[in-house]
């Protein structure tokens, strides 16, 4: 029940009694009953089942005249295409009747053709006879009515004649063979015929044969496009409409990315809601999107921040705070442009400070140099060292902040996280910090062993332990954490880093296993897969959110053209940045011309990473059987190939099949029966693993581990 209707009682309560206070004065006693008569007749109106519901309001009359218009606009092409409809079913039907089918079928079911051929050519022979009398008869009845009474009464006679083809090819639902097999392009035709839309829904198999729609609104130009609401028959998902929108745009014939499906929530929805939207043209085309941001003097981090606009055209906003994001695509897609929007927000707020290494080398990022705390950009071995020391500083202010802020009081901080308050008192020293790093793979490629506590760990790999660390522990003290890469796969994130990254944006990758490395398991058969975004769509991708978007809190993920800032632009934000640094007296580090590192505490360090202890970095953490063996049996293949047969496991292992597949259950990987082609290249079901639950198995077991020898390492 919602709030209003609980608030009612009251209020009229609360009327009543103004009335019951209230003096009653002689000659002002309520004359005008108008008012209330108005109202009850208006209430009928609108409740009574004999109103026409297009009397009711003026949308639904609008809607209805447009339907009749419509209607009328459409029906001399109705009736036409009814008589020819009506005429090619008359001309089957007397075929069949004149060639004797149905005793011929009946002859042959019983297989007595050959006996029966006589009495078949007979019948066949007197039919042919019946047709043309009939045809001679018809013939000169219409003579002898022209020249009794002239023109007028052939073209009664034609009037007839195709008004009953026309009640005879008018078109029944499930009537086989009635539709023509080329019914041309259906590109927007479903906006004017609803049936279009039904046999849309049908062909893409999200609705059954006999199954129809239920026009919820009609289709109306909403923007950019059209826009149509329908409901599914029951026990059909709109999730499912959802995850096959490649399916229905195919039976719709537009782009799959002209198509939004969504799901309608709330009072005015239900499961089997769903609404459509189509783009007249494809919605990603035309002049890059300004980046509002470019208009605003200062802008706050705790705000989310403007990020790009969806195929509608709606704006979607990024929140940071409390989040982490990943940026992954192949090169020259924009990966480098969508860093920097979400950088661009935290550099117009004076409180914020910011880490900001660029594994390229390149001028992308110098302008931020202005702003930065921390700065480092080059991919030699020196600038992946200073990188470590960097986030190794930035561990040890996270510990650092957490032991300070179990000392201040409730009031201050309610909830052991930061607030915008506490973010903003420099006394406190916990500005919001963000750590942004443009092709991180260099960093997090780097091969070179080192010595950390005794054990021998990569450097590459331990800069990923940094960042699980600040990725995971960060966002309570403020730490945000915005990684950008061209190399999304398995090897270069590691899964344990890629779980804790809240919120993913996916350019266009090469297939969908990168696509799914970067926004998440299975996301491809949700329907979101970035290897399917054109090469000339600059600047798009799907992101999946850590928060809401304006797109809808039900929104897994949502395809968005990012806002584009050129260098010039980019380099009046970040100077921008620096004025109001300097006003807010808030310019430090690297900025102010101190690159000294801070005295840290090492073996803290360590101890709060908990992954010190590691011997090795290709297995971070240690598997258990049978996943280890799983793993080092598959290697590349584990991202490469989609299913693997049990069969295969148990030989290349080596282990009894039972065995092995109950302990594959108690890591919950259960096998799965799929379709798989043999040597012989015949197509085959057999039992096996998706490498994706495999996958996610690893990521699980990998955190349950992380997670407990980190609360070990918390332990004081
Ligand atoms: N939102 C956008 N709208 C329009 N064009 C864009 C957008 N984002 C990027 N581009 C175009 O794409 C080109 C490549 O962008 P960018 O340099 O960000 O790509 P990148 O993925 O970082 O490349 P690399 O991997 O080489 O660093 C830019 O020069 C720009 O012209």
């Amino acid at each position: 029940m919602s709030g209003e209707t609980l608030h009612a009682p009251a209020q009229s309560q609360e009327a009543e009694r103004h009335i019951f206070d209230a003096e009653l004065i002689d000659g002002e006693l309520p004359s005008e009953p108008q008012p209330n008569r108005r109202r009850r007749f208006m209430n009928w109106w609108q409740r009574s089942p004999r109103v026409p519901a297009a009397l009711k309001s003026w949308q639904a009359a609008k809607h209805a005249a447009v339907d009749v218009l419509a209607f009328i606009v459409r029906s001399p092409w109705r009736f036409v295409s009814a008589v020819g409809r009506g005429i090619a079913a008359v001309v089957r039907g007397w075929r069949r009747w004149v060639r004797v089918h149905d005793y011929r079928d009946a002859a042959e079911q019983s297989e007595k053709l050959a006996d029966k051929f006589t009495e078949i050519r007979a019948l066949t022979l007197f039919r042919w006879r019946v047709t043309g009398l009939v045809a001679l008869s018809a013939a000169a009845a219409v003579t002898v009515a022209y020249v009794v009474y002239g023109g007028p009464a052939l073209w009664i006679a034609a009037g007839i004649a195709s008004a009953t083809l026309a009640v005879f090819g008018r078109r029944k639902d499930g009537a086989p063979g009635r539709k023509p097999v080329l019914a041309g392009p259906r590109t927007l035709t479903w906006t004017m015929d609803p049936q279009v839309l039904v046999d849309a829904f049908r062909d893409a198999k999200l609705i059954g044969k006999d199954e129809s729609l239920r026009l919820v609104e009609r289709a109306a130009h909403d923007g950019a496009g059209w826009a149509v609401t329908v409901d599914l028959p029951a026990t059909r998902k709109a999730a499912d409409v959802i995850k096959h929108r490649e399916a229905l745009a195919s039976a719709l014939a537009v782009d799959e990315l002209q198509l939004i499906v969504e799901r309608v929530r709330g009072r005015s929805g239900h499961a089997g809601r769903v609404f459509l939207w189509v783009a007249d043209e494809d919605p990603y085309s035309g002049a890059p999107l300004r980046f509002p941001l470019q208009d605003v003097e200062f802008w706050d981090a705790w705000r989310s921040i403007p990020f790009g606009r969806d195929a509608r055209n709606r704006r979607i906003d990024l929140q940071l705070v409390w989040t982490s994001l990943v940026v992954g695509a192949i090169p020259r897609q924009g990966k480098t442009c969508a860093t920097r929007l979400p950088a661009a927000g935290l550099i117009l707020d004076p409180y914020t400070q910011l880490y900001v290494f660029d594994g390229k080398g390149g001028k992308d990022w110098q302008a931020a140099e202005a702003v930065a705390h921390r700065y480092v950009c080059g991919d030699e071995q020196e600038h992946t060292e200073a990188v470590r020391d960097y986030l190794v500083e930035l561990v040890a202010e996270v510990q650092a902040r957490f032991a300070r802020m179990s000392t201040l009081d409730d009031e201050i901080c309610p909830e052991s996280k930061i607030t915008p308050a506490i973010s903003r008192d420099r006394d406190l020293g916990m500005p919001i910090t963000a750590v942004i790093i443009d092709e991180v793979q260099v960093y997090l490629e780097n091969p070179t062993r080192q010595e950390i506590e005794g054990k021998k760990i990569t450097l590459g790999a331990y800069i990923a332990d940094l960042l699980t660390y600040l990725a995971r522990k960060g966002p309570a003290v403020g730490i945000v954490v915005i990684l950008a890469t061209q190399r999304p796969d398995s090897n270069t994130i590691p899964s344990r880093l890629r779980a804790v990254l809240g919120s993913r944006f996916a350019l266009r990758v090469m297939d969908w296993r990168d696509s799914n490395i970067v926004l998440g398991e299975q996301m491809n058969t949700r329907g979101f897969d970035a290897s399917t975004l054109l090469p000339s769509h600059k600047g798009v991708g799907i992101l999946r959110p850590d928060g809401d978007t304006d797109a809808g809190a039900d929104t897994v993920a949502v395809a968005v053209r990012t806002f584009y800032m050129d260098n010039a632009e980019w380099r009046s934000i970040c100077e921008r940045g620096r004025t109001l640094r300097e006003a807010a007296r808030t310019l430090t580090g690297h900025a102010a011309g101190d690159d000294s590192p801070r005295a840290i505490d090492q073996a803290a360090v360590v101890k709060a990473l908990g992954s010190g202890t590691r011997a090795d970095d290709t297995s971070p953490v240690e598997l258990p059987e049978p996943l280890a063996a799983v793993v080092e049996y598959l290697g590349d293949d584990l991202d490469q190939r989609e299913f693997v047969p049990t069969a295969e496991l148990t030989n290349a292992l080596d282990v009894e099949p039972s065995v092995f597949a109950r302990q594959m259950g108690q890591l919950e990987c259960r096998p799965t029966r799929h379709r798989v082609p043999d040597e012989d290249g015949e197509v085959r079901r057999v039992r096996g693993y998706f490498t994706a639950d495999i996958r996610a198995a690893i990521d699980r077991v990998s955190d349950e581990i992380s997670s407990a020898d980190q609360s070990e390492a918390d332990q004081p």
